[in-house]
């Protein structure tokens, strides 16, 4: 015990928190999204494999170890969606600002997604936080409006040439309108679901945007963040929700931004 302590070099510690605190951003980035389940699976097959040569089992410990040697691949395809964000991530400055987005901003988009529902009439709308959202909005049409929920009505009414497809509000403003989304390939998702549904679902797997969704058939309103949809019953549930994202600091910010804080 005491050797350990004794052979002990600042460069272990240094070691030892960059491990940490990738670990850390690792949890956080698949935490809620269904690679969970895809960690756990990984984690079955090793202690299956360490099991079976244990036992001593040669065919299964073969078959295991051939196919564990592709791990690597494996691990590629299974969480390119999460590497992707991460990558993102880490491609961002640990001092960026996150969006500005105010509580008026909330309050207009809030009133027009429950004008809409009461009315049936579908919509998608996607906020930027901290993720850049350019490459998924090439499909739409630029507006770079001032934000308010006339125009966000305007928008969505079945008549409007530009009602199909998401709209991406970033900083207050209402930039595209008519965006074409990735649909989520998640088979877990409810039947129930169709296109609408899926392209929030897909987008907030890639990034961390956060998604509102006013359904046509059902009226109801969804809010979706890193591939979790939660149906909100009403504009006072909704504000709590976007409030505690948006405005209220501490979650707001990063573990940058906190650390920074801190200082
Ligand atoms: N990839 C996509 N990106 C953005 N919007 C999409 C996409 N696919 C479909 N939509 C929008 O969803 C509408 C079709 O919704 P659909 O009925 O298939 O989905 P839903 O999830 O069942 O929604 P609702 O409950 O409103 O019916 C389209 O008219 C279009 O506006």
């Amino acid at each position: 015990m005491f050797d350990i302590v004794r052979y002990f070099r600042w460069q272990d510690i240094l070691d030892i928190l960059v491990v940490a605190f990738v670990i850390y951003q690792l949890i956080s980035i698949i935490r809620g999204t269904r690679s969970v389940q895809m960690v756990v699976g990984l984690g079955v097959l090793f202690v299956v494999y360490a099991m079976a040569s244990l036992l001593d089992l040669s065919v299964l410990t073969w078959i295991m170890r051939t196919s564990l040697s592709s791990l690597f691949l494996i691990i590629i395809i299974v969480f390119q969606q999460d590497i992707r964000r991460a990558l993102t991530q880490v491609g961002q400055s640990p001092f960026q600002k996150h969006a500005d987005v105010v509580e008026k901003d909330l309050d207009e988009v809030i009133r027009s997604v429950f004008y809409l529902a009461k009315r049936r009439i579908g919509a998608l709308i996607v906020i930027e936080r901290e993720n850049g959202l350019g490459e998924y909005v090439e499909s739409g049409f630029i507006l770079n409006a001032k934000l308010s929920k006339e125009l966000l009505i305007s928008i969505f009414m079945p008549v409007s040439p530009l009602h199909d497809g998401g709209v991406l509000i970033s900083k207050g403003r209402i930039e595209h309108a008519g965006c074409i989304l990735p649909l989520t390939q998640n088979p877990y998702i409810n039947k129930r679901y169709g296109t609408r549904h899926r392209a929030a679902i897909g987008i907030s797997e890639e990034t961390d945007a956060v998604i509102l969704v006013v359904s046509e058939e059902t009226q109801e309103v969804s809010i979706v963040q890193y591939g979790s949809l939660t149906t909100i019953n009403d504009e006072m549930s909704l504000k709590t929700n976007l409030r505690a994202i948006f405005l209220d600091k501490k979650k707001q910010n990063s573990f940058w931004q906190d650390w920074v804080g801190r200082k």
